[in-house]
């Protein structure tokens, strides 16, 4: 990981294709040594941003590597910023591993870790922390409503609304500063002054707190509707989530306490990404094991964003919904006849049927917690930093800081805390944190 100066002056390199048999696979190389690694690996150097047929040979050896497109983009407007090559190979192996294997040996270049590439185009300028994490959400996109959200990120939507809002708390905390500093001269109007940035301290924090009552919408968004099937040992929940899923997920067995811990299946529910979670059946029971089984099902319950909780139909009645995201649903419904079947969900997970109008309910449930306008935040460290600015904000807004110079301390934190979404202070440690999680070559 590109994490010191010393680091920063490498030449990385690293297949941008993952490391599977492909048609093609795509080697990035980023750094100071990139000319000259192109001029030795495959001249002449191409015209800049034009992919061109190149022999690509080792350098000491001269043996052929491959035939491939070769793409020159010189600094700094790269993607990372610095001098970046592709290098378009034939997606065999052996090719993938003579081409890195020659690059290693060449001095000055070294292997890229896991987001190293974005890390630099982070630290060059060339995007702000909000877009390296639309970039992150975008490759791990599964379904279109992920997709469109991390574009929207990428494009920077997030990091213009904060980069808006930082600007107008340092022209609060400069009109602060200006009547601390110069109080005592006449041109520096400072009546009144402590009702005027209360008022526009308060406004600014309603339009922060506007954004962040979506209902967590965006988080959710990334991680998934939660969805999970509860209710008695044996009740058809293993069944039904394979059923659902459209595969064999889940254990599904007749030996009552099978499941005796949750399963996630991720699944794509008209474009919004759910999670079908299956979990221990609920019942007495001394087994230890089965115990503990049952506590996180409990657990799970809790976080869901919807439960369906599951009575056989030949079974006690309908079990009523105990709270306001859930849904009851009898299954094994092709054990009764259907006259005394009532009107509410039942589902024949071995026939399929019912399952039609149970997946139409979860889709409703799903679009009314996701749905319903584009979200901006969409990860917990934007809303605890734009909620740590609302509360600075506040401060000042509801006059509990009398003081100018603590009215100004609080529009310098709010300020901070807005400058942390988009990567401006003290993010550090939070950038090793975020490209960890990439892939490499990206
Ligand atoms: N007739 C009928 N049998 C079903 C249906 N769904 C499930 N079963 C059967 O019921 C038994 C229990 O199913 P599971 O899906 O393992 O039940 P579970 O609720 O996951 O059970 P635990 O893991 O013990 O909590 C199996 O023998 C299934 O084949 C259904 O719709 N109709």
């Amino acid at each position: 990981m590109a994490d010191s100066a010393d680091h920063d002056s490498l030449t990385l390199f690293a297949s941008a294709s993952g490391f599977g048999r492909a048609a093609v696979s795509v080697i990035r190389i980023s750094g100071p040594a990139c000319l000259d690694v192109l001029k030795a690996i495959s001249p002449p150097l191409p015209i800049p941003r034009r992919l061109s047929l190149r022999t690509i040979r080792d350098p000491n050896s001269r043996d052929i590597i491959d035939r491939g497109l070769v793409g020159w983009f010189p600094g700094p407007n790269s993607f990372t910023g610095e001098d970046m090559a592709e290098l378009h190979l034939h997606g065999g192996l052996a090719v993938r591993t003579a081409m890195l294997r020659t690059l290693a040996r060449i001095p000055g270049c070294q292997a890229a870790g896991p987001g190293d590439f974005t890390r630099r185009a982070a630290l060059n300028g060339r995007l702000d922390l909000t877009q390296a994490e639309g970039i992150a959400d975008l490759i791990d996109a599964e379904t279109e409503a992920q997709r469109r959200q991390a574009l929207r990120q990428l494009d920077g939507a997030l990091g213009r609304q904060v980069g808006a809002w930082r600007e107008t708390a340092i022209d609060l905390l400069a009109r602060t500063e200006a009547a601390l500093d110069f109080s005592d001269e006449s041109d520096v109007d400072d009546e009144g002054l402590d009702a005027v940035l209360a008022r526009d301290a308060g406004a600014l924090s309603k339009q922060i707190q506007a954004v962040l009552g979506d209902g967590r919408r965006g988080e959710r968004l990334r991680e998934g509707f939660f969805v999970v099937l509860a209710g008695p040992p044996n009740a058809g929940k293993s069944t039904l989530l394979n059923a659902l899923a459209g595969r064999e997920a889940a254990i599904v067995s007749s030996l009552p306490g099978t499941t005796r811990d949750a399963i996630e299946v991720r699944c794509d529910l008209g474009g919004l990404p759910v999670v079908l979670v299956d979990t221990a059946g609920l019942r007495e029971t001394e087994d230890p094991v089965e115990l503990e089984g049952i506590r996180r099902t409990r657990r799970h319950m809790e976080d869901a964003d919807l439960v369906l909780h599951l009575s056989p139909a030949d079974g006690p009645g309908r079990e009523a919904a105990q709270r306001p995201h859930s849904l009851a649903v009898r299954t094994k419904v092709d054990l009764v006849a259907s006259s005394r079947l009532d009107d509410g969900l039942g589902v024949c997970a071995l026939s399929g049927s019912g399952l039609d109008a149970l997946l139409e309910a979860i889709q409703a449930a799903a679009e009314a917690s996701l749905g319903g306008g584009e979200a901006l935040v969409t990860r917990e460290r934007h809303r605890s930093a734009l909620t740590r600015a609302c509360g600075h904000l506040d401060c000042v807004a509801g006059g509990m800081v009398l003081a100018p110079e603590l009215m100004a301390e609080d529009l310098r934190l709010a300020v901070r805390a807005l400058g942390e979404v988009a990567g401006h202070v003290g993010v550090e440690e939070m950038l090793d944190r975020l490209f960890a999680g990439f892939c490499i070559g990206k």
